[in-house]
């Protein structure tokens, strides 16, 4: 095994972990009809709760057609079984990070995995560029490779915007917000899309798919493999690794840092990984959505009081993203930047080490 891909010991996941039958499962299906009064407010009861106490959510009934999804995840095992030539030429480059990828780290440690990202709503090329400034433009395969992979892609991104509105309307309205309180910063967005492939793995002992993370922007969707799991969050309550046990046709919720900060703590965003195995592959299509790139984040006034005090400096989001987007590229010296940085209690703090 190639020490690049080996987790520090304390970070291998030794032991199986147990399967969580705690990630809260919620039915959105009340806000498909018109719901009875009350409805709304009962659900976004049950989304707060999920939010604080475990940071992810299991929805189901959620209004995203089956027929929509299993096309994507067509689309993406039809585009990681192209021979590697043909992927290679809608390669990520350091400038330029969308597209196909296969070496991808994680806190300076490489994941097992491939995967292919895309802007649903593409940033326009800068008219010119300052150096090093990131280009987030689409590489889509050419349709004689691919026939329909754009399509399929595109028109899953559209049901996820949808869904990503109803669940920032129930999580405003859990933080007795108006509901439509935090659209406003996705008019513009930075929102990507991700499909991932994870090979099955000699030492599924050693390595992680993905490396435990948070993840940074406001709110993730993740379709997980409907047969084999690996998805596994760090349960707050007592900071152990569990499971989450793939539901057929659900989709996986989690709140990010953005969220997190916006709340002012109220709602967590918790870490969480991809572990492998030996016998089979696995696909899971992430949906990150992200407000637009000049969001100053930091705790929205109506969460702050004299009794709560805001705990976080404002950053800007648009650097904050780019950095991580650099740092992600190839194995670096340096710890990359984590919204504890930012913590105002946490300003004479020592650099954390993850
Ligand atoms: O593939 C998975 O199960 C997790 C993906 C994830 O957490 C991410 O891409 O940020
Ligand atoms: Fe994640």
């Amino acid at each position: 095994m190639d020490d690049a891909y080996v987790q520090a010991p304390e970070h291998r996941p030794v032991a199986p972990a147990a399967e969580a039958t705690g990630v809260p499962v919620i039915d959105l299906s009340p806000l498909a009809a018109t719901p009875p009064p009350g409805a709304v407010d009962a659900l976004a009861a049950e989304v707060g709760a999920a939010c604080r106490d475990w940071g992810f959510l299991v929805a189901v009934g959620h209004g995203v057609p089956e027929a929509t999804a299993a096309r994507a995840v067509e689309a993406g095992r039809a585009f990681f079984a192209l021979p590697a030539e043909r992927k290679a030429a809608v390669r990520r480059t350091e400038r330029a990070p969308l597209g196909y990828y296969d070496a991808e780290h994680t806190k300076n440690v490489r994941d097992w995995k491939e995967v292919f990202d895309i802007f649903p709503r593409e940033l326009p090329p800068p008219a010119a560029s300052a150096d090093g400034e990131l280009v987030f433009v689409n590489k889509w395969p050419g349709d004689g490779d691919l026939p329909g992979f754009r399509v399929a892609l595109e028109e899953y991104a559209a049901a996820m915007e949808e869904l990503a509105f109803k669940l920032l309307e129930l999580i405003a309205r859990s933080l007795n917000l108006r509901p439509d309180r935090l659209h406003g910063f996705f008019r513009e967005q930075t929102t990507y899309m991700r499909v991932n492939r994870y090979p099955p793995c000699p030492r599924p002992d050693l390595v992680l798919g993905l490396g435990r993370h948070r993840d940074s922007g406001a709110l993730t969707i993740l379709r997980q493999d409907d047969d084999v799991g690996g998805l596994d969050v760090r349960r707050p309550s007592t900071g152990e690794w569990v499971r989450v046990r793939p539901v057929p046709g659900s989709l996986v919720v989690n709140v990010g840092d953005i969220i997190q900060v916006w709340s002012n703590d109220r709602y967590e965003s918790v870490e969480h990984r991809a572990s492998v195995n030996s016998e089979q592959e696995r696909f899971s299509i992430p949906y990150f959505f992200n407000p637009a790139r000049r969001t100053a984040v930091e705790p929205l006034e109506e969460m702050v009081s004299e009794e709560r005090p805001s705990r976080y400096n404002a950053y800007d989001w648009g650097e904050f993203f780019c950095t991580r987007r650099r740092s992600n590229f190839s194995k670096l010296d340096v710890d990359n930047i984590q919204i504890a940085h930012l913590r105002k209690d946490s300003v004479a703090m020592p650099a954390r080490t993850d």
